[in-house]
């Protein structure tokens, strides 16, 4: 449960989002507002239901990009659906619950992730007593064992062949549900479950010391781990914290039946309300409670409007926040001033080649431009301009960095014109090349 303040969070969401204030408030107080629930005791608790947000603005302006990172910071289950997904053809109601199921899976990845941190150490040392075995064997005098724990600790056998064996069926084993029952736990069968009742298979694999390591932390980490508990502290967490950004919701207004094999619009918008006003799902892990589930819903609405949603569902998403469109200067920022920016992952990319990379300003500023039309003359899709863009003016470097180790190469406005000056002119080529 991230303890942030409002004010903590937006200036958390400013290192990686230009702009778009008003949006980071509204995510900033809904996290607070979940902490300040948890600090409520007894029937109270319970009646505070989350304030659901329905971010409005053109794509590619930071919608997602927002409620992601917002997840990322409170470590919260974090899931992206296209509301428009549940139009397609082959549709069957009901299927919206399996957005809960998905939610539940990413939610125990998570805890199991800060888990095996826990228990890295132990299991590290577990991994290591399993290498040394393969090479010396179990049976080998303590002496022995200490040299070449030694050894390998120093990193001198790392390139040294052995064979290890791995569980099967334990992380990573698929998990099977029945068709038609659909997190159905009776229909449900898991293989993990069932082959690690009959006290595991497993399987040889012939690597190298390196390489062993990971797999072994990793199946060391479980053994030391209660998978029981993971889960129900999975799904506690997902209940309590867990955020569901739906995509394209726009897409899904409109009270009318198109017909045809699509799914009925409005038929979707009424699966999806159980969901947001709070149900129980049945997963294979257990029944789940929607309730304090955050809904964060987004859309263009350039040709519907949030009035389009059925009544009750606009009643569920109180909160409207509008994302403005990106200019040249935003687009400028976001080259430069965010964290792990565009320029900054090419630089770091090239950087392993041995090439430095030099951005000057005056390449900023003509992608930036560069972007701006593109975007007005073909369509618009906002920051994801950038990376077309950028991914041009880059592409002969990519290409011929590792033959260029220890040069410097500039980049400068000059530079950027040259690469894609006359494709940005010409609508008909950025259609397909930017
Ligand atoms: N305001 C912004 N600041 C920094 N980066 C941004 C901003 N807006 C968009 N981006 C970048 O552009 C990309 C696309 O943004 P995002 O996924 O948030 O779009 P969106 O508004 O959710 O659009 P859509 O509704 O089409 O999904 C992301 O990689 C993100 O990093």
């Amino acid at each position: 449960m991230s303890t942030f303040s409002p004010r903590e969070t937006v200036s958390e969401l400013d290192r990686f989002i230009v702009g778009q204030r008003d949006a980071k408030r509204a995510v900033a107080i809904a996290l607070r507002n979940r902490w300040r629930r948890q600090q409520l005791e007894g029937p109270m608790r319970e009646e505070v239901l989350p304030k659901n947000i329905l971010m409005i603005g053109p794509t590619g302006c930071g919608k997602t990009e927002i409620a992601r990172r917002l997840a990322k910071l409170a470590n919260a289950p974090f899931l992206k659906v296209e509301a428009t997904k549940f139009t397609e053809v082959g549709y069957v109601g009901r299927d919206v619950e399996q957005i809960v199921r998905d939610l539940v899976e990413i939610g125990i990845g998570l805890v199991r992730e800060t888990r095996r941190k826990d228990v890295r150490a132990r299991a590290h040392k577990a991994a290591e007593d399993r290498v040394l075995d393969a090479l010396v064997g179990p049976g080998s005098s303590p002496n022995t064992r200490e040299s070449f724990r030694r050894k390998l600790r120093d990193g001198e056998m790392d390139d040294k062949e052995i064979e290890i064996e791995l569980a099967q069926g334990q992380s990573g084993m698929p998990m099977f549900e029945l068709p038609n029952m659909p997190g159905a736990s009776v229909g449900a069968i898991s293989l993990g479950d069932i082959f690690g009742k009959m006290g595991g298979r497993t399987k040889t694999r012939r690597t190298t010391v390196k390489e062993a390591y990971e797999p072994l932390v990793a199946e060391e980490s479980d053994k030391l781990l209660d998978q029981d508990q993971i889960v129900s502290e999975a799904i506690r967490n997902v209940e309590e914290n867990g955020i569901v950004f739906l995509d394209e919701i726009d897409k899904i207004c409109g009270r009318e039946n198109r017909g045809g094999a699509d799914v009925s619009r409005e038929g979707v918008q009424r699966d999806l309300l159980p969901l947001i006003e709070g149900t129980t799902v049945n997963t294979k892990h257990g029944p789940v409670k929607t309730d304090h589930v955050l809904f964060v819903a987004s859309g263009a609405f350039h040709v519907s409007k949030p009035s389009d949603l059925l009544p009750e569902l606009q009643g569920r998403l109180p909160i409207r926040v509008e994302l403005s469109s990106l200019n040249e200067d935003d687009f400028r920022r976001i080259l430069t001033d965010t964290e792990a920016s565009l320029v900054k992952q090419y630089v770091a990319l090239m950087a392993t080649e041995g090439v430095t990379l030099d951005f000057a300003d005056t390449a900023i500023s003509a992608i930036a431009r560069v972007a701006v039309e593109v975007n007005g003359s073909v369509e618009n899709i906002g920051a994801r301009r950038l990376q077309t863009v950028m991914e041009r003016i880059l592409d002969d470097i990519s290409f011929t960095a590792p033959d260029r180790s220890g040069e410097t190469i500039v980049i400068d406005g000059a530079y950027v014109e040259n690469a894609v000056g006359d494709l940005a002119r010409n609508a008909d080529l950025s259609r397909f090349i930017l």
